[in-house]
């Protein structure tokens, strides 16, 4: 028989690793999720619990001192003459204790993403000791688990409602790990069962669901459930509700894919990472570069020039105006005049030009509905063969918005490619791909001529630096308001609002002159030799104009899919460079908690935003350490699986996991709020235009026609929403309870650096 298990979930990040760990126990297991402020009272749930065997309340932001807003229905669930097994997980267990009369007060050494041994409390010195053992069961009696908490939970000493099961000790001397309510059903851990470093979470929420099953037994609870067939038809048609008030809808449906004509050309060549600039420098036409600038395994094996063409639809969309524009590239009957009136909030009623009024949400249903009739069988082994490439801002995400009330910029824009050239710097063959039989005779012949002189000419070298003679007006944030956000930064996670928070700023810079940005992104990529370098520039009104434009060096590959699975790199943990720094002392730094709970915290919250829409998610590499030019960094890789057997597609997953948590911290929601509405707000006020993070800290790839994606995060990149103008530079790192101030100052600078020195370096020339 099905076993029905409410999950109440306070938007953590963590959450979906919980459901998936309860989830694993059995194929009978069917897991209802709802959110603490899903009903407004708990009056209003108290109607659909008998269809439930148990609750499990997750883990969340907050403390369960601040009531609704915080921890939404639970306090006065708790305050219930509740008769249904409960488990509470970490935010979950302190409200529950709360609630029995414990006291909550903040820990004095906060722990955030850190392994710590867990210590069974032998059931003999207590008089309850067989029931409480009993959600201990075959454990033994010390074993490994994460914590992620602020707060803590004290049981007053003259207490008999709270029987303590397990606890730790550290700098703050025992903290309580775990307990049973008495004369109740109600279990809870204030350690994470589901981190991909905890042990033996499984086995908890097993003995936990015998103890549920146990007691409904012996009280009779759910025995009129099953009694007569209407009353399980009832409870399927509560339970199927329920399950929708989360929306879980698709991007687009999933067609069955055909075959189609696709033209390929491939020519074998001498593998040579500089070979696609090369190339771009023999065009005469517009084109987008996604291309590795160093050849290694599994990243970056790939450049990509995308071509685009007169038959190439360009889709634009404006979070500040909930709006989309679709037109055709440098389609004549079309100008820049009209797209200011468009985007001034007028009517404009022009051929070709269509104007849908829809939000963010919509705009990935308007992409999704466009590539459904462009997906194609054929080729699955290639990278791409032509598809939708481009920019999507970080105010694309959920939980963001583009609130600025200055001048309306582009948060994303993709245009569709049916020309492309791909260079395999692994097997050493460039390929001229064309979807519709009609790549230009003309490019191929000015590429084979590069390759027919055997690759790189010096004269690239030259466009390799900026001019002379060009001064920068460099605008940096400064020290004092960063220390201000760092320290509300601190606030906020001593407060227990948040675990770890992407911390960033952004840098202005003007030429004296305009600099052509291919030129520019030369140099940046000569000196900032990068997996996942991107060349930007939308240029689709007018030859030489563009309201968009990234140049981008950037180590981290955000998500990777093809029909079948899906890759994440996420990087957390960052060591500078010097004169004596080696593999060997870096990873020696990376691997103190500090670095170690930061990337901790962000895998597991990639793996939950998987988890989310996949059934099957592996950590692949945990904390491996990677060298870039002028830093170290420390990777972690997740992988999903099954995509096939998913209504789910890669696009799914990629609009469904921005904001990338690397950039936001974690939990998710919480965290990207305090930054937009209180933390990052002042940081940015030297710059001439908006704060909003907006191309930085988004991500730069492509969706391919054969439903391969690969998309990088914005970072170590450069761009400009007026026609390069001037340039914007975003950088930044997380901040945790370890952090110093001196230490992020330093290390938002180095990466800062990554991409600024080539400003800096020419001013001095
Ligand atoms: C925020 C940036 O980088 C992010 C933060 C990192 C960190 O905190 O260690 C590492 C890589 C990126 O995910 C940036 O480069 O601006
Ligand atoms: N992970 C959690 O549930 C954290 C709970 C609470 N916000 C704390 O920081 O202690």
């Amino acid at each position: 028989m099905v076993v029905n298990v409410l999950f109440i979930d306070s938007y953590d990040s963590f959450s979906y690793n919980l459901v998936k760990l309860i989830r694993a126990q059995s194929d009978q297991i069917h897991v209802t999720i709802i959110h603490n402020n899903t009903f407004a009272s708990f009056d209003e749930l108290r109607q659909f619990l008998t269809y439930f065997d148990c609750i499990v309340v997750g883990p969340g932001p907050g403390n369960p001192k601040n009531g609704y807003e915080d921890v939404g229905l639970l306090n006065e669930m708790f305050c219930s003459e509740l008769q249904v097994p409960v488990l509470g997980i970490c935010l979950g267990f302190q409200v529950m204790c709360l609630s029995a009369g414990c006291t909550i007060s903040q820990l004095s050494e906060i722990k955030h993403g850190q392994v710590y041994d867990i210590k069974v409390i032998s059931s003999e010195s207590n008089e309850e000791g067989s029931s409480r053992k009993s959600l201990f069961e075959n454990y033994p009696t010390t074993f490994k688990s994460v914590r992620y908490h602020s707060l803590k939970v004290s049981v007053n000493a003259d207490s008999t409602s709270v029987y303590p099961l397990c606890d730790t000790t550290d700098e703050n001397g025992k903290v309580l790990m775990g307990a049973q309510i008495a004369a109740t059903p109600w279990y809870g851990v204030q350690y994470h069962p589901e981190s991909c470093c905890s042990d033996l979470g499984g086995l908890l929420i097993s003995n936990f669901l015998t103890i549920a099953k146990n007691f409904n037994k012996s009280q009779q609870r759910l025995n009129s459930r099953y009694r007569l067939a209407e009353d399980d038809l009832q409870r399927q048609k509560i339970i199927a509700l329920l399950d929708k008030t989360i929306d879980k809808t698709s991007v687009y449906k999933k067609p069955t894919l055909t075959d189609s004509k696709i033209t390929i050309k491939e020519h074998k060549i001498a593998p040579n990472a500089r070979l696609a600039l090369e190339f771009c420098n023999s065009l005469a036409v517009p084109f987008f570069l996604m291309s590795s600038s160093t050849i290694q395994d599994n990243r970056g094996e790939h450049s990509i020039i995308a071509l685009p063409n007169e038959r190439s639809t360009v889709f634009t969309h404006y979070d500040q105006l909930h709006k989309t524009l679709v037109y055709k590239w440098r389609d004549r009957r079309i100008s820049k005049d009209m797209i200011a009136a468009a985007t001034s909030n007028n009517e404009v009623n022009v051929e070709g030009l269509d104007c849908i009024n829809e939000d963010k949400g919509n705009f990935w249903k308007t992409i999704g509905s466009f590539m459904k009739d462009q997906l194609v069988s054929n080729r699955p082994d290639l990278p791409f063969i032509g598809g939708l490439v481009g920019v999507l801002g970080y105010e694309m995400g959920s939980f963001t918005v583009n609130r600025d009330k200055g001048k309306i910029v582009p948060d994303a824009k993709l245009v569709f490619i049916e020309n492309s050239i791909i260079v395999d710097l692994k097997k050493g063959k460039v390929s001229f791909i064309s979807l519709n039989n009609n790549f230009p005779a003309d490019i191929e012949k000015r590429v084979l001529d590069v390759i027919a002189v055997d690759g790189v000419k010096s004269t690239s070298s030259d466009l390799a630096q900026l001019p002379h003679g060009v001064g920068f007006g460099i605008k940096m944030p400064t020290k004092e308001k960063y220390a201000e956000a760092f320290e509300k930064s601190q606030k906020y996670l001593h407060q227990g609002d948040s675990y770890e928070v992407c911390l960033t700023t952004q840098t202005e810079v003007r030429p004296e002159k305009r600099v052509d940005p291919w030129r520019i992104f030369q140099t940046l990529i000569r000196r900032n030799p990068a997996p996942f370098a991107s060349f930007f520039e939308f240029s689709d009104l007018e030859a030489g104009w563009s309201d968009l434009c990234l140049l981008s060096t950037s180590p981290e590959r955000f998500l990777k899919w093809d029909r079948d699975s899906c890759e994440l790199r996420p990087i957390k943990g960052t060591v500078k460079k010097d004169e004596s720094s080696t593999l060997e002392s870096a990873t020696k730094i990376l691997k103190t908690p500090k670095e170690f709970g930061e990337n901790l915290m962000i895998l597991d919250l990639i793996r939950n935003d998987l988890y989310e829409l996949l059934d099957k998610v592996t950590v692949d590499e945990l904390m491996s350490v990677e060298e870039y030019e002028t830093l170290y960094q420390l990777v972690s890789v997740v992988k999903g699986h099954k995509l096939h057997d998913s209504p789910y597609s890669g696009i799914d997953l990629l609009r469904h996991s921005l904001p990338a948590g690397s950039m936001t911290g974690a939990p998710k929601k919480n965290t990207v709020q305090l930054l937009q509405d209180e933390i990052e707000t002042d940081l940015n006020a030297h710059l001439t235009s908006s704060g909003v993070r907006g191309v930085y800290s988004g991500v730069t790839g492509y969706w391919s026609c054969n439903d391969r994606g690969d998309w990088s995060v914005n970072i170590r990149c450069m761009y400009s929403y007026d026609d390069a103008e001037s340039w914007r530079l975003g950088a930044g790192g997380a901040i945790t309870v370890l952090s110093t101030l001196e230490g992020e100052w330093e290390e938002m600078h180095t990466k800062l650096s990554s991409a600024l020195q080539i400003f800096r370096d020419s001013s001095n020339n």
